[in-house]
């Protein structure tokens, strides 16, 4: 049996470092939401108990480095399976991207395998099991939009945010999470307001929304990273509602609600940069 699953990417509205934890992680306050930009995942069950993944994308993993193997790893130990899996990943999300690509390949896994195995368990108990792959898996697996807390894990569901095109610019270079965490200066940053966002998407203001947009890691990555401040200049320049980086980068998505101004900056982007992409939120 087969299974085609799709693994869309994230964006963060807001992201607000609020302290560092014993356990070396930091505390965070996250909006995200599911774009229409996403991975392919098809699963195929195995007879011989083995997990292979399989990728054409020099820059994913197809070993057990790989999210998607360690979801089914996890799986496959906690409920004692005894078949194995073949991953097909078709992959279209950038990489260490700031898009949770990875995350969400595994939390498409998870959600596959619980089908493909049978194993009957609740979105809830998949995203606490998403949890111990990395921070970003729970939101992944529910997708729509949510407030993340803890160190990302802890979701509360959100409405769909106002209708709009977001438009994404990634520069050719990758960025490595930790490197970024590791770099806060816990003084000096700046903190959106993570419940004006809350309640601009609750009450469909796209305007509010606009201007609640904020991100305590951008400082660090566009300090590292120059090119990352171009792209969102020549964003905000070629007519965005508004402009930010996606979780620790180096992608920047800017918001847009009139096709007319959408092409003059897909256009105007795809001068200078190599991938560019104009998609819609899924919403809830
Ligand atoms: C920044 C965010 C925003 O959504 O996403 P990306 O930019 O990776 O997409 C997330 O917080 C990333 O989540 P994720 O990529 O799953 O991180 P993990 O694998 O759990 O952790 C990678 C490393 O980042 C640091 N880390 C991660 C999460 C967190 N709350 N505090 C941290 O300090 C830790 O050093 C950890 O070892
Ligand atoms: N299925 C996967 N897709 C992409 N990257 C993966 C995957 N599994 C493991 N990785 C590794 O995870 C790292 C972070 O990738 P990704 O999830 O795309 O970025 P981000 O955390 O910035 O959203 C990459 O360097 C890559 O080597």
């Amino acid at each position: 049996m087969r299974l085609l699953m799709k693994a869309p990417a994230k964006i963060n509205l807001t992201l607000d470092v609020l302290g560092k934890r014993a356990d070396g992680y930091h505390e965070v306050e996250m909006v995200m939401t599911t774009i229409d930009l996403a991975d392919r995942i098809e699963l195929e069950k195995r007879e011989d108990g083995q997990i292979i993944i399989i990728s054409h994308s020099r820059f994913v993993p197809d070993d057990q480095r790989n999210l998607a193997f360690q979801a089914a790893k996890l799986l496959k130990e906690k409920f004692n399976i005894k078949q194995g899996v073949t991953i097909a990943i078709d992959k279209t999300i950038p990489v260490a991207a700031g898009l949770a690509g990875g995350s969400s390949d595994a939390a498409a896994t998870l959600r596959g395998l619980n089908i493909l195995w049978e194993l009957h368990l609740s979105m809830d108990q998949l995203a606490e099991i998403g949890s111990e792959i990395g921070s970003d898996v729970s939101f992944c697996v529910y997708g729509g939009t949510g407030l993340a807390r803890g160190r990302g894990e802890k979701i509360t569901k959100l409405s769909a945010p106002p209708n709009c095109w977001v438009i994404l610019a990634k520069p050719s270079i990758g960025v490595s999470t930790a490197d970024i965490y590791r770099n806060v200066n816990l003084e000096k940053i700046h903190h959106p307001n993570t419940e004006a966002m809350v309640n601009a998407i609750q009450n469909h203001q796209y305007d509010e929304v606009c201007r609640h947009l904020g991100n305590s890691l951008e400082k660090v990555t566009l300090e590292m990273y120059p090119e990352v401040l171009h792209i969102k200049e020549q964003m905000q320049k070629f007519g965005a509602d508004a402009v930010l980086m996606s979780g620790s980068g180096p992608t920047v998505f800017g918001l847009v609600q009139h096709d007319s101004r959408l092409q003059r900056i897909y256009n105007g982007l795809r001068g200078f940069c190599h991938q560019v992409f104009a998609v819609r939120m899924l919403g809830e």
